[in-house]
């Protein structure tokens, strides 16, 4: 169980996300939506102790920040917006440095972390591009690349910072189903930023909309996926329309031609 208490964080004395309280069950999938500068990733990366924050996180009761640098690492996995990728490195390399928490002090890794990385490349559609220096990849592989890393990494908590950026609808896809099945399977606990409305309310089990650092709607999708909630906040048209499965659809409506 993933709990925060009343989490508030900033920069330089200015308040970014403010008071923000959500358990998250095991196994299950948090969704964090909302407008642009509302403070998703501000909020994502107090729960993996990037930035500094008021309030707790506690992870099955103990507060992260008590946790040690290893323990954290083996805990939380992380997958940031905007990568700074060591281009140097081939794509296995990359996802290898994932192993290194679960990895004895000098020790290097060994076919059983080889073995979690193939697994992973392959789930990913990347084991074709392994030995590929990641410069050379393109901005939807670079992605791909980056969630390798965190996958490989076998946390119980995926945070991921918009993880479908750059992906072509198959690819976003994939990863979803990926991280649906790690959540199902293993039982890892989910908590993601996403634009994609209607992909954010098929995975998650939950959505917190976020606006200027405060949630302003939170709970399953058909509570949190209001046409005029999200036309609101988002300072958007939009109509919601009911799935194939069941789930809500945002669709944006063009301005009509006056
Ligand atoms: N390192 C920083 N220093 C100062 N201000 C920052 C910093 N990082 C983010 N901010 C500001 O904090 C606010 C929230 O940013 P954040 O990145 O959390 O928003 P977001 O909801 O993830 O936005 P987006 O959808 O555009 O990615 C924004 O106003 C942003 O300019």
């Amino acid at each position: 169980m993933l709990e925060l208490v009343d989490v508030s964080a900033g920069y330089r004395g200015k308040t970014v996300v403010s008071g923000v309280s959500v358990s998250i069950p095991r196994g299950s999938w948090l969704a964090i939506i909302g407008p642009n500068g509302a403070g998703k990733s501000t909020l994502l990366k107090s729960i993996a102790g990037l930035v500094s924050y008021s309030g707790s996180v506690l992870l099955d009761g103990r507060p992260v920040q008590d946790l040690s640098a290893r323990e954290r690492a083996r805990a939380l996995g992380y997958a940031p917006q905007v990568p700074l990728l060591p281009e140097g490195l081939s794509v296995t390399s990359y996802a290898l440095l994932g192993r290194t928490p679960h990895l004895g002090i000098l020790a290097r890794e060994g076919p059983h972390d080889m073995a979690v990385v193939d697994q992973v490349l392959a789930r990913l559609d990347l084991s074709s591009l392994a030995g590929r220096l990641l410069r050379t990849l393109s901005g939807g592989e670079r992605q791909r690349a980056v969630l390798a890393r965190v996958l490989a990494q076998q946390t119980g908590v995926l945070l991921l910072d918009e993880p479908t950026t750059g992906l072509d609808i198959g690819h976003a896809q994939a990863l979803l189903d990926l991280v649906d099945r790690l959540r199902t399977e293993d039982g890892t606990t989910v908590v993601s930023t996403l634009h994609d409305l209607t992909l954010a309310g098929q995975y998650a089990d939950r959505l917190l909309l976020l606006d200027r650092g405060t949630v302003v709607a939170s709970g399953d999708a058909s509570a949190v996926l209001d046409a005029s909630v999200l036309a609101q906040h988002y300072c958007a048209r939009l109509v919601v329309m009911e799935g194939p499965d069941g789930k809500p659809v945002v669709v944006p409506k063009r301005r009509p031609i006056e």
